[in-house]
């Protein structure tokens, strides 16, 4: 058994926190020592460790108030980020260690390397991609964290930038599809747990790679993981590929 560890909940009553919460509870070697949700402020220094999925406002003040003190280490699952939130993130792990993630999935994390590998090897002259996804209907924001950690990994493997070459989402007169792009929908339905699909497209085959969620504890088991491999690391911000082990030094 390895040592005992403090752990909190950030978004405490939300679907994730409380999925969170049911497999912490579950650990004997976590003691879950603060949960919390908006409005409420716990006592950051009773934890070793958070596990945050809020909000992308709650999560920069929750990294910038962690990062102020020298810790708890943290563990971000919250989506739907602006380019200046990022870097707020990015600031606050220069004194604390941070794992975020758009997704905690050991099966999206292997998608992730797959999409970047055939990105590489499918001439963007060619081959159009696509990535679509399906959430439930409270999700709050699109593309989901994970649609764009798909896009990034595959603009990765064409040696681009995603910013420079994601579409805009198509509607009315678009014109034809530019080639090399990276285009994205979303679509929001009932209690839909998470499907993500990115399609290759050439004018001869069309290649699919998928993943879906079948139930929302996925996600929890894979950051409570994150926390247990975080609490113990310098500052720097860290993502599931290296929790996974699965980034090469
Ligand atoms: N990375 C991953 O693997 C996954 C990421 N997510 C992401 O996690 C986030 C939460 O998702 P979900 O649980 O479905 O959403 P919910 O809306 O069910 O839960 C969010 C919770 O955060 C609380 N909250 C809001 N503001 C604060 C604050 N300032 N401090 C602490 N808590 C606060 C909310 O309280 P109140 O209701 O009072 O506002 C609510 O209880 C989303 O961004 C989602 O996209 C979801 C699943 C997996
Ligand atoms: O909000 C959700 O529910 C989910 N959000 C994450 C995302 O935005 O990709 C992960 C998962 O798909 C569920």
């Amino acid at each position: 058994m390895s040592a005992i560890f403090h752990a909190g909940i950030s978004g405490a009553r939300g679907r994730m926190g409380r999925a969170v919460s049911a497999v912490l509870d579950a650990r004997e070697d976590v003691v879950v020592a603060a949960r919390y949700d908006r409005g409420e402020h716990p006592d950051l220094s009773l934890c070793d460790v958070i596990i945050d999925f809020s909000t992308p406002d709650a999560s920069v003040e929750l990294a910038q108030a962690c990062a102020a003190r020298g810790g708890p280490a943290l563990v971000i699952g919250s989506t739907g980020f602006s380019p200046e939130q990022d870097a707020e993130i990015l600031k606050a792990s220069e004194t604390v260690a941070i794992v975020r993630s758009g997704n905690f999935s050991l099966g999206v994390n292997i998608l992730i390397g797959l999409v970047e590998h055939a990105a590489q090897r499918l001439d963007g002259r060619d081959w159009d991609i696509e990535i679509s996804e399906a959430h439930h209907r409270r999700k709050a924001d699109a593309p989901s964290g994970t649609a764009l950690m798909l896009g990034e990994a595959a603009a990765n493997g064409r040696g681009e930038d995603l910013e420079d070459v994601r579409t805009a989402p198509y509607d009315g007169i678009t014109g034809a599809r530019e080639s090399g792009k990276i285009g994205f929908s979303s679509l929001r339905a009932g209690g839909i747990i998470g499907e993500h699909t990115v399609m290759f497209a050439s004018d001869d085959e069309v290649l699919t790679l998928s993943h879906s969620a079948i139930d929302r504890s996925l996600f929890a088991k894979g950051a409570v993981a994150a926390a247990a491999w975080v609490r113990s690391r310098k500052p720097g911000l860290y993502d599931m590929q290296d929790v996974l082990g699965f980034r090469q030094a």
